[in-house]
């Protein structure tokens, strides 16, 4: 099974997590099968108050009261951030704007990323892929992780002959097992993927209760206390850890945990938080088809040492920063956003029974071009193809 492959085309990725700390971008030159080039990136972080609206908006769906004002933070801080890049990079074809996870309850409501690719279109006078994750969902997936197919791309240009597995250490966890023997990344057995549990979410959370702080930055708070074993203990009984994938969390699906930590210092209930992280990723790699070679991780969380030691003694494997085969682990969710508007635009999956657990690979995501300018008097109509891929003014 191989894949339809057009020209590459340079693709402007985004990704705003659920850590909401920022916006990140970059720029990817890809087909949507290979990565031909991997070009700059950039970062426009959320300001206090900006968090305070999208915070206050976590578990909203459309139409709930804040849901707008939410979106109109996510889109300002997007046109922000991509504006000056665009106009820098005219080469760029396509923008693949995630936008904000707000709630993602796929077994039930669905899943909701706010902003409008739209009007995010009309601002920049860009097309831009948007709208990742509901196609999936309604074809009974989990609607995430969907990274995978892009963990597809970067294995297979880091040239690995054996399978390993990709760790995104963001505010939620997920892991993706990938067997670079495989065809294509729809192919059966090729990915395995899913969310591992809380990882950097509940840190910052208990920063910012405790200490009124964003992060504990590299880890040292949590370095100076000591793990509460028997709350770790219970914390692991938790029935998800236990699931086999498919499976995926919502930032907040874990709401025994901050309470689980009350009674501890802040330093203790720091150290505990970081373990059961880790340990969650360990309880993931028991679901994997056969132990990785080699655990490469991605995402602010590799930047805490606390984190990572407490990961590498509860893993068999080795355990090694993405920056080892030569990615940029804090860019790297926003290139796979530039990849896979390049598959919703040219229509191939993106995501699989492996990854998702929808019944067949799923094409997804929409496609918003900029308006065409009115026509000036006397001009003639613009033709229907028109704004296809094609160079911005
Ligand atoms: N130096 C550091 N020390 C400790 N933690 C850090 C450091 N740098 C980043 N982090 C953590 O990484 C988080 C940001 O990670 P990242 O940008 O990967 O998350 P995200 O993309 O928002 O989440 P997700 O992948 O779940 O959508 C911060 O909120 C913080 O907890
Ligand atoms: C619903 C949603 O936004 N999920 C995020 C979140 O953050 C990490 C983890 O949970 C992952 O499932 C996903 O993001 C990455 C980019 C993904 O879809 O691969």
């Amino acid at each position: 099974m191989g894949q339809t492959q057009g020209a590459p085309v340079w693709a402007l990725g985004t990704m705003s997590g659920t850590s909401l700390d920022g916006v990140d971008a970059c720029l990817v030159r890809t087909d949507g099968v290979h990565i031909h080039d991997i070009g700059p990136g950039g970062y426009r972080p959320y300001s206090g108050s900006e968090r305070a609206v999208l915070r206050a908006a976590l578990g909203l769906w459309p139409g709930d009261p804040g849901v707008a004002e939410a979106a109109a933070v996510v889109e300002d801080a997007h046109a922000a951030l991509l504006a000056p890049l665009l106009a820098r990079h005219p080469e760029v074809r396509l923008v693949g704007f995630h936008g904000q996870t707000l709630a993602h309850d796929p077994a039930g409501r669905g899943t909701h990323q706010a902003g409008c690719g739209a009007r995010l279109a009309a601002r920049l006078g860009c097309p831009v892929a948007w709208d990742f994750r509901t196609a999936d969902v309604a074809a009974g997936g989990q609607g995430a992780p969907l990274a995978p197919f892009y963990h597809f791309a970067c294995v297979a240009r880091a040239g690995a002959t054996v399978p390993v597995a990709m760790l995104n250490l963001g505010g939620v966890g997920n892991l993706t097992w990938v067997d670079p023997s495989a065809p294509d990344p729809g192919a059966p057995g090729a990915l395995v993927a899913f969310d591992t549990g809380p990882a950097n979410a509940p840190l910052d959370d208990l920063m910012a209760a405790r200490r009124g702080g964003v992060q504990d930055t590299d880890g040292v708070l949590a370095a100076s206390g000591r793990v509460a074993e028997g709350v770790l203990q219970r914390l692991l009984t938790a029935p998800y850890l236990r699931q086999p994938p498919p499976k995926s969390l919502d930032r907040n699906d874990f709401p025994d945990l901050l309470p689980a930590l009350a009674d501890l210092s802040d330093a203790d209930a720091l150290a505990t938080a970081t373990a059961f992280s880790a340990a969650c990723v360990a309880a993931g790699l028991a679901h994997l088809p056969q132990p990785p070679a080699r655990l490469l991780v991605t995402g602010g969380g590799r930047h805490n040492p606390t984190l990572v030691t407490m990961l590498a003694q509860r893993c068999a494997c080795p355990v090694a920063p993405v920056e080892s085969i030569g990615l940029d682990g804090d860019l790297l969710e926003a290139q796979a956003f530039a990849h896979l508007a390049v598959r919703v635009s040219r229509g191939l999956p993106l995501s699989a029974p492996g990854t998702t657990g929808v019944p067949a690979p799923c094409a997804g995501g929409r496609l918003s071009r900029p308006a065409p300018l009115p026509a000036a008097p006397g001009a003639r109509a613009a033709s229907p193809s028109a704004g296809q891929e094609r160079s911005r003014p």
